[in-house]
């Protein structure tokens, strides 16, 4: 299982402070919505830039206009982008081909999807090349909030998988005996005291 380290800061160069701390210990560099949203696809740049063999995720969740967002992010050095599980399946699709252009993939992110197994699966036959299933950041301050829904839903979806909403050291393990793909960790790396040990602790547990 593949390690994503989600950098969900406001600046670009808070963004590579974090992730030269972390890449050594990662296998994805994500690029935050928040981030994204704040400093445009000129952050993603700068981070394949400093990262240039490195996996770079933009978290666009595009959820309209999707060959021409995909197609952005590509452009500025991303090699995969997340288009909204709630778009349209044509937005899906325009993203896939942007995708395939570049030689670069799609995941769908189900971020409010009732039924994520069987979105994941629509996902799949669209091109995506897997699907995150997701609790953001506000459902995971709802009460009751678990991370064993989402990791119940992605094994059943018989589909290649990650897995997000606030993964740490205590949930990783279990991510991986779900078989997800791709565990997503934001907050547990960005917010611990020293990032790079956060990250290569994360790392140790699924290794
Ligand atoms: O995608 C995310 C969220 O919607 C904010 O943009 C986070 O990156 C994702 O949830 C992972 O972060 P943690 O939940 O803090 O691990």
């Amino acid at each position: 299982m593949q390690l994503q380290f989600a950098i969900d800061t406001l600046s670009t160069d808070a963004a590579l402070e974090l992730a030269a701390a972390a890449a050594p210990h990662v296998d994805i560099l994500e690029l935050g919505t928040p981030l994204i949203k704040s400093e445009g696809v000129a952050a993603i740049r700068a981070l394949r830039a400093a990262h240039p063999d490195k996996t770079l995720l933009a978290d666009l969740k595009t959820a309209d206009a999707g060959e021409l967002e995909a197609d952005l992010a590509f452009g500025a050095g991303a090699d995969l982008v997340t288009v909204l599980g709630t778009a349209d399946d044509s937005t899906i699709a325009g993203a896939v081909k942007a995708a395939g252009k570049h030689g670069k993939g799609v995941v769908v992110d189900l971020i409010g999807v009732a039924d994520k197994a069987e979105r994941a699966r629509q996902a799949a036959e669209l091109g995506a090349v897997f699907s995150e299933f997701h609790a953001g950041l506000d459902e995971q301050a709802q009460d009751g909030y678990s991370l064993d829904t989402l990791l119940s839903a992605g094994s059943a979806s018989g589909t290649d998988f990650s897995v997000a909403g606030g993964v740490s050291v205590a949930t990783i393990a279990a991510v991986q005996a779900a078989g997800a793909r791709v565990a997503v960790a934001g907050g547990a790396i960005y917010g611990a005291p020293d990032v790079a040990a956060a990250a290569a602790e994360l790392k140790a547990a699924i290794a």
